[in-house]
């Protein structure tokens, strides 16, 4: 969900462009959200930096006309796993001593000494790729969703290695922005990948899934978050076809663009990475995945969620319990049972934002 900053923004500009002091310039404006969702990311922040920045804790909040939607239209089919999500989202599920809410059984992977967790993940989510090959947009519709980014690149590449054909890399141009420091750090530079940025190597085949990191061209459905099957691999473009929305099946083209970091001040020198603004997306973090419905999904938890609302993100993905699955790390506590994960809900915010 969107920082109250950047809300209070678009109240200001309306007011400055309607020359008068009424909220967002006398003008009608629809926000919709769910604060049972990840909230504003606040790097380092604290729970109640978390929370201030919510627009629940704006001048703007006690303004608005509320109204509730009361339908999960995405799992409407289940109602059971619909109320059970509510639950989860809500913080109302029973907590164990060490914070952990049970997961129904159904929802696990079932134990197997044969296979490794992930790759069971991988065999649910991904059965065939004979399927996809006779329609290659279905490819994303699933996908593995993990809370961190570490797991979700490991994950890719494992997929793009069964993934069938030839593979394509692209590398990227770091570049310093004082041309004298560009010898010292570049292997560096090479090596790291800011939040929210492509790789500086990019593996990818020809109908693998993308999504794009940059809002490119949002009139032709290019956005932050959307999701794309690579089609051709030109050494300045790529062509893409768009996987889903009022625009699924148009053909587009991605260019390199410069890149810069969200969080300059972590890194010993400023620098900027001319790549595709992409990554594959066989998986991709669960603060990714809000806003995209899943045909089926896997999550993986080798490690247990960090945040308000992960698990409820998660969980909502899917239209049925019957295409999700979940691997879970050990217990915080192992003489617990397995199927116990931390799940984490600022009940004060929800109480604040009466969803509760
Ligand atoms: N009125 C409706 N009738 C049938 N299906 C609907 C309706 N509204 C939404 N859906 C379906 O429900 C799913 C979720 O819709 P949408 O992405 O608009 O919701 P959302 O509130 O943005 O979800 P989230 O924030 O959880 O990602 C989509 O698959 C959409 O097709």
């Amino acid at each position: 969900m969107a920082k109250k900053e950047t809300i209070e923004a678009l109240d200001w500009l309306l007011r400055d462009l309607a020359e008068n002091d009424i909220l967002f310039g006398g003008k009608v404006v629809v926000l919709g959200g769910d604060f049972r969702q990840v909230l504003p990311v606040i790097p380092k922040g604290t729970k109640i930096d978390c929370m201030n920045a919510s627009l629940v804790r704006s001048y703007i909040w006690q303004s608005l006309i509320k109204f509730k939607l009361k339908e999960n239209m995405r799992a409407k089919t289940d109602p059971a796993f619909s109320r059970y999500i509510l639950q989860v989202g809500n913080g109302l599920e029973e907590e164990n001593e060490v914070g952990e809410i049970k997961l129904p059984s159904s929802l696990i992977l079932e134990p197997n000494t044969q296979v490794p967790p992930l790759e069971q993940l991988i065999q649910f989510v991904f059965p065939s790729f004979d399927l996809h090959r006779l329609d290659p947009l279905s490819l994303t519709d699933s996908a593995i969703l993990t809370p961190k980014n570490q797991a979700v690149d490991e994950i890719n590449e494992v997929m793009i290695g069964k993934f069938p054909g030839k593979e394509h890399t692209y590398l990227s141009f770091d570049e310093t922005s004082d041309p004298t420091q560009q010898g010292l750090y570049i292997d560096f530079l090479n090596f790291v990948t800011p939040q929210g940025m492509p790789s500086h190597r990019l593996n990818l085949k020809k109908n693998s899934p993308i999504l794009l990191l940059r809002n490119i061209n949002p009139s032709q459905g290019l956005c932050n978050g959307t999701r794309l099957i690579c089609k051709e691999f030109r050494s300045h473009l790529i062509v893409a076809q768009i996987a889903v929305g009022e625009r699924k099946g148009a053909t587009v083209f991605i260019p390199r663009i410069p890149l810069q970091p969200n969080d300059p001040q972590h890194y010993p020198v400023q620098f900027t990475r001319r790549q595709f603004p992409i990554r594959a997306c066989f998986a991709m973090t669960i603060n990714k995945s809000q806003g995209q419905t899943l045909a089926t999904a896997g999550i993986y938890l080798p490690e247990a969620i960090f945040a308000h609302g992960q698990l409820y993100v998660a969980l909502s993905r899917a239209t049925t319990a019957t295409k999700i699955r979940v691997h879970l790390g050990q217990s915080e506590n192992p003489m617990l049972s397995s199927y116990c994960t931390k799940n984490i809900v600022y009940k004060e915010l929800l109480e604040e934002a009466n969803c509760l």
